[in-house]
């Protein structure tokens, strides 16, 4: 058994990580730890998860998270970089904070505006690579990796086969909704209930959002060449769940067949990933609290466009879920050891 500790479990990741690991055969649960929540009981802000109610926060410091196998790290981004650093190699460390997910410390600088901590194994297994290699082959035996955004795990997964296959030749754009729970717990005036509710808004509009380069990036290793996203995001009025419309010029020759059969070859053996039966798309609520993801597409002939659209929960596979296929595949367990496949609806 692994010791696993978590830090940022008053969080809405940290939660979602531990609801998970309840279920997980290989680990035992140890540290949760917090900030200001430090000292209270894990119920106060978890009572979901039963069998950790009277599991008390610890504060965030290296000594509490030193002596575990595996360390998760589910806290804003900017904290995990020093935390890592004082972390043995020996301890698998898993972020899903953003500081170690851009190679390019340009676009870091930009979107971020804040020192460049580094680069780690990207965590989002499915990603096709340059060559036809699947990202998984990356990470297998690492002790540290960077867990994608919610955003880049739905639009990546959602792009890339279309890329690698040659069935588009660039102009990607992409409209997605996120549920508020993808903003995190903290209290925010545009979260309150009264905002949101009945309403759906964008934000990060005009090619701002600090996810536009990760899914850049990631887009870019399955074509092996640059790709431009113009990417838009909108806060839609559900507490979970991604659906993301993404869309690129189609390639001369390309066909719907042709496209679907690059996505059906791509996403064939893996447990997680649907390509659904012709006509039926996706929907949040029909992933929601599984790891799954669910992708349909078509060409758009009239306009000459490749269209897919994929759906995800942002906290189980666009977070926690991501984070520990993760740690199945840095650990060399099952990839899909304690990871639903099934969702709750409705
Ligand atoms: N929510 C989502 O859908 C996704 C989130 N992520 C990433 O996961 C990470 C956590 O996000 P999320 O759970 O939504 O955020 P929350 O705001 O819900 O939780 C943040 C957690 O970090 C703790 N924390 C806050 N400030 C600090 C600090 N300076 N040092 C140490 N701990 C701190 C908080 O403790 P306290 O409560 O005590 O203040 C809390 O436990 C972020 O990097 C986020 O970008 C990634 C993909 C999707
Ligand atoms: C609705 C909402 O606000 N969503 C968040 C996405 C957060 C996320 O996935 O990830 P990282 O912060 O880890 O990059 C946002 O747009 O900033």
């Amino acid at each position: 058994m692994l010791s696993v500790a978590v830090a940022g479990a008053s969080g809405y990741a940290g939660g979602e990580i531990l609801r998970l690991l309840v279920g997980h055969p290989e680990v035992t649960i140890g540290a949760v730890t917090a900030a200001s929540s430090a000292g209270d009981r894990l119920a106060a802000h978890q009572p979901q998860l039963a069998p950790l109610a009277d599991r008390v926060l610890r504060p965030t410091t290296a000594e509490t998270l030193t002596g575990h196998d595996v360390v998760f790290l589910a806290l804003p981004h900017g904290a995990s970089a020093a935390l890592a650093g004082q972390l043995g190699e020996d301890v698998t460390v898993i972020d899903c904070g953003a500081d170690f997910r851009l190679a390019d410390s340009q676009p870091w600088h930009q979107f971020y505006g804040s020192e460049h901590a580094g680069t780690w194994p990207y965590g989002l297994p499915e990603l096709l690579t340059t060559g036809g290699e699947k990202q998984r082959a990356h990470l297998l035996g690492e002790s540290r990796i960077a867990v994608p955004g919610c955003y880049p795990t739905a639009c990546s997964l959602a792009l890339a086969p279309a890329f690698a296959a040659g069935q588009v030749t660039g102009d990607a754009v992409i409209v997605a909704a996120s549920g508020t729970s993808g903003a995190g717990r903290s209290l925010k005036p545009h979260l309150l209930g009264a905002e949101v509710m009945g309403s759906m808004s964008p934000y990060g509009v005009g090619g701002g959002h600090r996810h536009t380069p990760e899914i850049e990036q990631n887009l870019g290793r399955a074509a092996g060449s640059d790709v431009r996203v113009s990417f838009t995001p909108t806060l839609a009025p559900m507490p979970r769940g991604i659906l993301a419309t993404c869309s690129a010029a189609v390639a001369p020759g390309a066909t719907a067949a042709s496209v679907r059969t690059a996505y059906q070859e791509a996403y064939a053996d893996e447990p997680f990933v649907q390509v659904l039966p012709e006509g039926s798309w996706p929907s949040t609520g029909a992933v929601l609290g599984s790891n799954n993801v669910q992708l349909q597409m078509t060409v758009d002939e009239r306009v000459g466009r490749v269209i897919v659209v994929a759906a995800v929960d942002n906290l189980t596979k666009g977070t926690a879920g991501g984070a520990v296929q993760c740690l199945n595949l840095a650990r060399g367990f099952e990839e899909t050891l304690g990871l639903p496949t099934t969702g709750v609806s409705p």
